[in-house]
């Protein structure tokens, strides 16, 4: 079975086709710069190799017809025909309430799904678009979706609501829903198998570390609490985002830079975050250079991020009352051992004891990175959203 992997973001549209007999990635890549000028595709073919086809997109049906024409071209294609694809998956971002797991899509989800928009106005309707360019081009190709806030629905009124009159809450669903739910799902269940114990019974902390971050509290299994609120803006310190601020600060800056709504949200989650400290980049490989070169704003960055990073995990082992096991990954989770270091500096008072020597070593492969007699297991477990998506969709059909 052929299942192709759709993540259709604002600006860009990634994807993966799986051969799901071996749960092998038969070729992968992404559009970049969709609905700008200067359009491309990066193709990594089946032999490791990388190709970057120069492509005018202007928006998502064109970026998904090209990708279909991609994956059949008789040079860098990897399958004869369009109808060897059984079904694709799609990332869908913000389920609002509706939706606690992967679904088909039907008409009637897809409304669904339309009356979350409100929520997310940059991802849903990208999402929306990748779904329809599917129909337009293989009517009756089954598609499912799998959301980013799915896996967090299991989380407590007292965890999930804002202290603001419950009206809002009931009126317009301003509630926190937490994202990166398909990693954070995927993570915590791969740590057990790969530890060899019970998700039933064990407490995991999930630091998904990237351009976005978020962290999630996993009881036996299930989401209790998540760093992401209403948007993926709250929490951790990110690339552009800012995470956690008062809501007094807003305010505030909205009064002093005389901003509106829009540009307010533009200031934090674009100009902010890492980016926003250093004024250098978002990229933390470019931040640990130049902290290396001695710059001290990176260093600063360097402090503030995993310090945040820090707060949370303490914050969630106070809430289940204990953590078993703590989990690091995505793009810096995965590769930063002095991010991995800095958080589990002085963790010893809740029975986290790093092997530093061994953390340096490790970079996006699964791994013990605590010492024997820590009582809390760290890991390293690299994640994979798409290989999620795949499964979801298979199990689906
Ligand atoms: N070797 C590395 N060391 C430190 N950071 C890295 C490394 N490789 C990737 N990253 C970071 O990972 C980020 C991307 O992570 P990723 O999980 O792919 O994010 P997203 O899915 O949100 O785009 C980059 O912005 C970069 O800062
Ligand atoms: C929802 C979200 O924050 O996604 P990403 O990390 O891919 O930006
Ligand atoms: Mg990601």
């Amino acid at each position: 079975m052929k299942i192709l992997v759709l993540n259709c973001g604002s600006s860009s549209i990634k994807y993966a086709l799986y051969n799901m007999d071996d749960k092998s990635v038969m070729t992968s890549g992404g559009a970049e710069r969709v609905g700008l000028d200067g359009a491309f595709v990066k193709v990594k073919l089946p032999n490791g190799e990388k190709k970057t086809v120069m492509h005018d997109i202007p928006e998502h049906t064109e970026g998904v017809k090209f990708i279909f024409s991609l994956l059949t071209d008789p040079e860098i294609g990897v399958i004869k025909d369009l109808n060897e694809i059984d079904a694709v998956g799609h990332r869908m971002v913000h389920g609002g309430e509706k939706f606690n797991k992967s679904v088909v899509l039907t008409d009637e989800v897809l409304k669904t799904f339309e009356e979350c928009i409100d929520l997310a106005p940059l991802h849903n309707p990208a999402n929306l678009k990748g779904v329809k360019a599917v129909s337009e081009l293989m009517p009756g190709l089954p598609q499912v979706g799998v959301f980013d806030t799915a896996f967090h629905q299991t989380m407590p009124a007292h965890s999930y609501l804002y202290a603001i009159p419950y009206e809002l809450y009931e009126k317009y669903g301003v509630r926190r829903y937490g994202f990166h739910g398909t990693s954070h799902r995927y993570v915590s269940k791969r740590v057990c198998d790969f530890l060899g114990v019970n998700p039933a019974d064990k407490k995991v902390i999930t630091c998904h570390i990237g351009n976005g971050g978020s962290i999630a509290a996993v009881d036996g299994g299930k989401c209790v609490d998540t760093s992401m609120g209403l948007t993926p803006l709250e929490g951790l310190m990110m690339g552009t985002r800012s995470g956690d601020i008062d809501g007094g600060a807003i305010t505030f800056l909205e009064k002093k830079l005389c901003l509106d709504a829009d540009g307010m949200s533009n200031l934090l989650n674009k100009k902010s975050g890492v980016l926003g400290i250093t004024g250098i980049s978002s990229d933390m490989r470019e931040i640990e250079s130049a902290n290396d070169e001695g710059n001290e704003r990176a260093k600063l960055a360097l402090d503030m991020y995993s310090y945040r990073i820090k707060k949370y995990v303490g914050a969630y082992a106070a809430a289940m009352g204990g953590c078993d096991i703590i989990v690091f990954t995505a793009g810096v989770g995965e590769n930063q051992a002095s991010m991995r270091e800095d958080v589990c500096k002085n963790m010893e008072y809740m029975g986290v004891k790093l092997d530093v020597e061994k953390n340096k070593t490790i970079r996006g492969e699964e791994a013990i990175i605590s010492t024997p007699d820590s009582k809390v297991t760290v890991c390293v477990i690299p994640t994979d959203e798409e290989l999620m998506i795949a499964t979801d969709t298979m199990n689906l059909l």
